[in-house]
């Protein structure tokens, strides 16, 4: 499953928007947003994302929606991919009573922005019914933002949710009084007798799964809720439902994408941490500091890299149009030619940090140390492994995984050729893994 789009944050540094008419920055550091869809919604939208729940089907002590990979909570990966929606207004997390000051520490530490914390309820139904009636009043310290023509709800823990579906549910919704996103069946539905025997099976084909996001005017599901029963309230799984039920409004059903699935057990949050590190791992950039040998060693990567899954673009440096560079990329690669002198990455690591590149996603540099064969001296042959791996230990602190990769230069063709080889598998596995064990280590092609 390719997930298209897992919000990227960037530079705080509002680049041309001329030059880069895709990407939108929010002046906040350290987020940026994906390239919207360019589309306008003349409304006010908000969100509501239910996250007071105990996550019981995990088995995990700590709720799902605060499980964490890749050093952020799930929670924030979903609250996110809303934040950067333009068209959307505010977003009121619904969490419980215990977890309220750990939500507002997460919205304070990721920076997140235009998001209101309320408590739930001990019900999905009663949680979200919280946040909607909490849209209509002055949040404590917050601007009064505009009561919502349409409010988007989305269960927390699904985090891989695009603008452009948001978009179609948005205005459905609109239109409509209520929309909700669906799936088609994986499995067929049967219906069982109370002594647990096969009744009858419904036709699959004649039915979908019923997924997030949901959309309603501020009006429909307001009344939806008042109108509601208390069974409703205690044992209701469906929103839709109680729209049509208690406001006969019958909601528009769009199709989602395959991405749209909910963390339910452990291993979800297994396959979620994999699919935002397939996104990040896509591309890295090579800086040579425009030496010659360094030119032919990244020529000679790109080549091998090829077969590895990664794009590779090649830069002398991060300086003027190429500092682009540190408002897009996760992956850096920086060639240092016989010396052992790590100011380049020194360099590179405090404009990354001056970037506020590493909010969200942890970046991964990879210092190449390269002895070409021309170099006489030892000293420029040898890197100082206690050297690299103080440098890391900084950096990591600052969500920045620093590797090192010792490479020595070959007469022979082959034994070259096998070098590089290993520069390169090396590299994409540490793009893709981002593991915090290597960091800091020298490894040897
Ligand atoms: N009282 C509740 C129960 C659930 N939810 C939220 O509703 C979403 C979807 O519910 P579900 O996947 O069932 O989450 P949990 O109830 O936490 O999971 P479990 O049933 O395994 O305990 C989740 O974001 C969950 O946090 C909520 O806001 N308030
Ligand atoms: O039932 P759970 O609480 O696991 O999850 C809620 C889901 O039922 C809900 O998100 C969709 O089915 C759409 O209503």
């Amino acid at each position: 499953m390719e997930v298209n789009d897992i919000n990227m944050q960037s530079d705080n540094c509002e680049p041309d928007r001329a030059a880069h008419p895709g990407i939108f920055l929010c002046r906040e550091a350290g987020k940026s947003d994906h390239q919207p869809s360019g589309r306008c919604v003349d409304f006010p939208v908000s969100v509501v994302l239910p996250a007071g729940g105990s996550g019981e089907r995990t088995g995990l002590q700590t709720p799902k929606q605060f499980c964490s990979f890749l050093g952020r909570p799930l929670i924030s990966y979903t609250i996110q991919a809303f934040e950067r929606v333009l068209w959307i207004q505010s977003i009121m997390v619904v969490v419980a009573k215990e977890n309220m000051d750990l939500m507002t520490d997460i919205i304070q530490r990721f920076q997140h922005r235009k998001v209101r914390v309320v408590p739930g309820g001990s019900t999905r139904h009663r949680s979200i019914c919280n946040g909607v009636l909490a849209l209509g009043e002055e949040g404590e310290g917050t601007s009064a933002v505009e009561r919502p023509k349409v409010v988007i709800i989305h269960d927390a823990v699904r985090p891989f949710v695009e603008e452009d579906f948001l978009y179609k549910i948005a205005m459905a919704a609109k239109e409509q009084g209520a929309a909700g996103a669906i799936r088609p069946l994986v499995s067929t539905v049967i219906a069982t007798t109370s002594e647990g025997y096969l009744d009858h099976s419904l036709e699959r084909a004649k039915y979908r799964a019923s997924e997030m996001p949901q959309g309603f005017t501020y009006d429909v599901i307001c009344q939806a809720y008042q109108r509601c029963s208390e069974s409703d309230f205690e044992f209701g799984t469906e929103c839709l439902h109680l729209a049509l039920q208690y406001c006969g409004t019958n909601a528009k059903l769009i199709e989602g994408p395959p991405t749209l699935w909910k963390v339910t057990y452990k291993r979800d949050l297994a396959a979620a941490e994999s699919i935002v590190k397939e996104t990040l791992s896509r591309s890295a950039c090579i800086i040579t500091g425009g030496s010659t040998q360094a030119v032919t060693l990244a020529d000679a990567l790109q080549k091998a890299v090829g077969a590895l899954d990664v794009e590779l673009d090649v830069i002398p440096d991060l300086m003027g149009d190429n500092a682009r560079y540190l408002l897009k990329e996760w992956n850096f690669i920086q060639v240092s030619v016989n010396t052992s002198c790590l100011s380049e990455v020194e360099a590179m690591l405090g404009a990354l940090e001056a970037a506020n590149r590493a909010l969200l996603h942890p970046l991964v540099v990879i210092w190449v140390h390269f002895s070409s064969m021309d170099e006489l001296s030892v000293s420029g042959r040898v890197a100082e492994p206690a050297a690299i791996m103080d440098l890391a230990s900084t950096a990591k602190l600052r969500n920045i995984l620093l590797y090192g990769i010792q490479l020595h230069q070959s007469k022979e063709a082959e034994r070259w050729e096998r070098s590089v080889l290993r520069v390169a598998e090396i590299a994409s596995a540490l793009i893709r893994d981002r593991s915090p064990a290597l960091v800091g280590q020298l490894l040897q092609a």
